[in-house]
């Protein structure tokens, strides 16, 4: 079975500021997150926010100890959600099985012991996006279903931002100690996302992008307001986004994303708005 973890250093924004866009792709950008067979994770030192793409094939793969956490257990010291943007597949948590459909997730609560991914059929398999932050207590596990996730209305078809955001790990859906985990989709003809832009310094966030056609690209804005700039992502690609940072995307073509935050407060709006002027 392969594991592969890459670390990610923080990068602060007057740093950000003077790279190409090398080095901003590899100070945020996470490519080819789902690799067939393969558990690929990224430890950001974020909020410590670790972000994988786990894609089993016909043998379980298995996420047991991580040396990076230096703890004998990844989930030692740690809360887990996943949410499944493939085929039909199951995660062995504690011994109990949790069949996630397409865009199902599941919270997964610090000391669950290890955790087993398989698809139910290889020829399409599970593509399941993994997160996970540092946890203080123990909250229950819990399968959610789409029904499940709280729908929140923005944006209107004049600003081609028309959209509804599902939160699936909110305080009004599940418990958990750090993680908030969305999805948000369009309405068709929307194409812009997180405008106006915000800020939020006390939580990291990281955006997964999904659901794009081949030659699909999101223009992906980061930054501070009045230094910003842009990476170019495709689908399957994340982007981290420091505190500091806007994260904000128009896509050249139909698109949806799971965002994820830890940080200091679990309060979706606690969020400074960026005002269009202060926009450089
Ligand atoms: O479409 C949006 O707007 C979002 O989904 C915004 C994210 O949820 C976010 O940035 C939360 O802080
Ligand atoms: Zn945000």
């Amino acid at each position: 079975m392969t594991i592969s973890v890459s670390v990610r250093q923080v990068v602060g924004p007057q740093d950000a500021a003077r790279r190409d866009t090398q080095g901003l792709r590899d100070g945020f950008v996470i490519e080819a997150l789902f690799r067939p067979g393969e558990i690929n994770l990224t430890y950001s030192h974020l909020d410590r926010m670790v972000v994988g793409g786990i894609a089993p094939l016909s043998e379980a793969l298995v996420i047991d100890r991580v040396p990076e956490t230096g703890t004998e257990q990844f989930l030692e010291r740690r809360e887990a959600a996943i949410v499944n943007i493939g085929g039909s597949g199951t995660i062995s948590v504690g011994g109990k099985d949790h069949t996630l459909g397409f865009q199902e997730a599941i919270y997964i609560g610090m000391g669950e012991g290890p955790l087993a991914f398989s698809s139910r059929n290889p020829a399409e398999p599970a593509l399941f996006y993994f997160l996970s932050a540092p946890a203080h207590r123990v909250c229950p596990t819990v399968h959610i279903t789409r029904e499940m996730a709280k729908k929140v209305v923005l944006g209107s078809a004049e600003e081609s931002n028309a959209r509804t955001i599902n939160q699936y790990v909110h305080p009004d859906v599940c418990e958990s100690c750090q993680l908030l985990v969305g999805l948000t989709m369009f309405e068709p003809g929307s194409v812009w996302n997180t405008m106006p832009a915000h800020v939020h310094d006390r939580r990291m966030e990281v955006y997964l992008y999904f659901g794009m056609q081949e030659a699909t690209r999101i223009f992906h804005f980061m930054g501070e307001p009045g230094e910003t700039r842009h990476v170019v992502l495709k689908n399957h690609e994340a982007v981290l986004s420091p505190g500091w940072s806007i994260h904000s995307g128009a896509g050249t073509g139909r698109y949806a994303f799971i965002w994820a935050m830890a940080g200091d407060n679990m309060s979706f709006t606690d969020m400074d708005k960026v005002p269009m002027d202060a926009l450089r």
